[in-house]
């Protein structure tokens, strides 16, 4: 096993791994903390998909060196620690402390922490993060529900995260090309830097990081990362070209799409799929807290509503009702209760026939996910920039688009469907 990443949500595990399958890597997406021993076959890259984004950080931590033990008994060479490319975290973590607790366990003096995926629009320069060309603190993740974003400086918002000092490897210095890269990287070590923010605006500079990252034990990014890291491999004559397909045979059954995320770019999608005149049902917190709207009512809504094709069933909403709610509930009780009833209803649909599922928003895709029983995924087609289709591997056979927040274009839930084949 050459790459073996752990990815702190289910969508960003899947943005990881399509990514390396992209680039030419057999890879395997397990869920959750792999059991001690596992056996992972023929995979030249694992991605364990943790759900630890926002949870307390020495939980994070836990599960990181965890994953990370496994994954090091099973031969890893090169280990990634994956975080979402708008580097959602808050002052208490968990970017950071997993961060520092991976170079403890594995013995890396210096790593460099890179959300870069231009293809999402995502960019670093000067240890600053811009969404399309916004700074970070002026894009839509300013009112994310859990992790709202609001300092771009990258080097501060980790610094206030961690013990270890945290430092800049300007674009300058990535241009200049991978030596350059190793010899900055080795004088931050040596002046007791152990973290260095790497701006990369294109994908041209990711490949150079990538380069320069040949020999390094721990890489921590967003996905756009690891798109240098396989060709080390193929010049090394380790890794074959393979593919990803154009098209996925899905399991015969229904499909219904789940949307949790309130991200703007989840917003979208919801809005244009209801003006496409796709049955819609909206899950408002409130009324879940209150019983007036029960996952059984949801499901019986589902189940007379899918004739015509899927339904849509979504709790997104815009940020003033999102803290309203959050005010009334509290930010974590309603993110669950949303995250719960979501899960519920997946259940009782794979119980009514329903194989195919679009999920959007990572903590949402983790919770349905986990209740659904899957264990682990084959990448399937890219749908948009970081969203492939899946295929469960082991429990019930399921396609699942799991969709992070901010991907895809506004048609997402409209042109998905015609990537799978019956
Ligand atoms: N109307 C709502 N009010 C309050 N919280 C909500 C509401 N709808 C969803 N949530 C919660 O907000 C959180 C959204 O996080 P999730 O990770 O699923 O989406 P995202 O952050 O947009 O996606 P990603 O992590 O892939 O970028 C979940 O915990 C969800 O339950
Ligand atoms: O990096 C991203 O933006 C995504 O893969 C993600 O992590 C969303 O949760």
């Amino acid at each position: 096993m050459l790459l073996g990443a752990i990815a702190d949500d289910l969508t960003g595990a899947t943005d990881l791994s399509l990514m390396l399958a992209r680039n030419g890597m057999k890879t395997v997406q397990v869920i959750g903390v792999p059991e001690e021993g596992a056996d992972f076959g023929d995979a030249e890259a694992v991605v364990v998909a943790l759900k630890s984004r926002t949870i307390p950080a020495d939980q994070a931590v836990a599960m990181a060196l965890a994953s990370a033990l496994v994954l090091r008994a099973a031969g890893t060479e090169q280990f990634l620690f994956k975080y979402c490319s708008t580097f959602d975290s808050t002052d208490a973590g968990n970017i950071g402390p997993v961060a520092e607790a991976l170079m403890d366990l594995l013995d890396v003096p210096i790593a460099i922490a890179c959300p870069a995926f231009p293809a999402a629009g995502r960019s670093v320069y000067q240890g600053h993060l811009f969404v399309g060309s916004s700074l970070l603190s002026d894009s839509a993740m300013r009112d994310h529900p859990l992790t709202p974003m609001r300092d771009p400086n990258l080097v501060r918002v980790l610094q206030a995260q961690c013990a270890a000092r945290v430092g800049l490897l300007p674009l300058d210095i990535v241009s200049a090309g991978a030596e350059v890269i190793n010899a900055v990287l080795h004088k931050a070590q040596q002046a007791g830097f152990r973290l260095m923010i790497a701006d990369a605006v294109r994908d041209a500079d990711l490949r150079v990081l990538g380069k320069a990252l040949a020999g390094a034990r721990l890489i921590t990014g967003g996905s756009g990362i690891a798109m240098g890291l396989p060709e080390n491999f193929r010049l090394q004559g380790r890794i074959g070209s393979a593919a990803v397909p154009e098209k996925m045979a899905a399991p015969a059954g229904k499909s219904v799409i789940l949307a949790g995320s309130c991200s703007e770019a989840t917003r979208g999608q919801v809005d244009e799929a209801i003006a496409a005149g796709r049955p819609a049902l909206k899950i408002v917190p409130a009324d879940v807290a209150a019983g007036s709207q029960t996952v059984s009512d949801v499901a019986n809504w589902v189940l007379a509503n899918t004739d015509a094709g899927p339904a849509l069933v979504y709790s997104s909403d815009e940020p003033d009702a999102v803290r309203a709610v959050q005010d009334k509930l509290g930010k974590d009780e309603a993110g669950l209760l949303v995250e719960h009833l979501l899960a519920n209803l997946a259940v009782i649909l794979r119980d009514n026939g329903f194989s195919r599922f679009i999920v959007a928003g990572g903590e949402t895709s983790g919770a349905v996910v986990a209740a659904l029983g899957v264990s682990s995924l084959r990448i399937g087609p890219e749908i948009a920039p970081g969203v492939p289709w899946t295929r469960s591997v082991g429990g019930p056979d399921l396609a699942l688009a799991l969709k992070s927040g901010n991907f895809g274009a506004p048609d997402f839930f409209q042109t998905a469907w015609d990537l799978l084949q019956d």
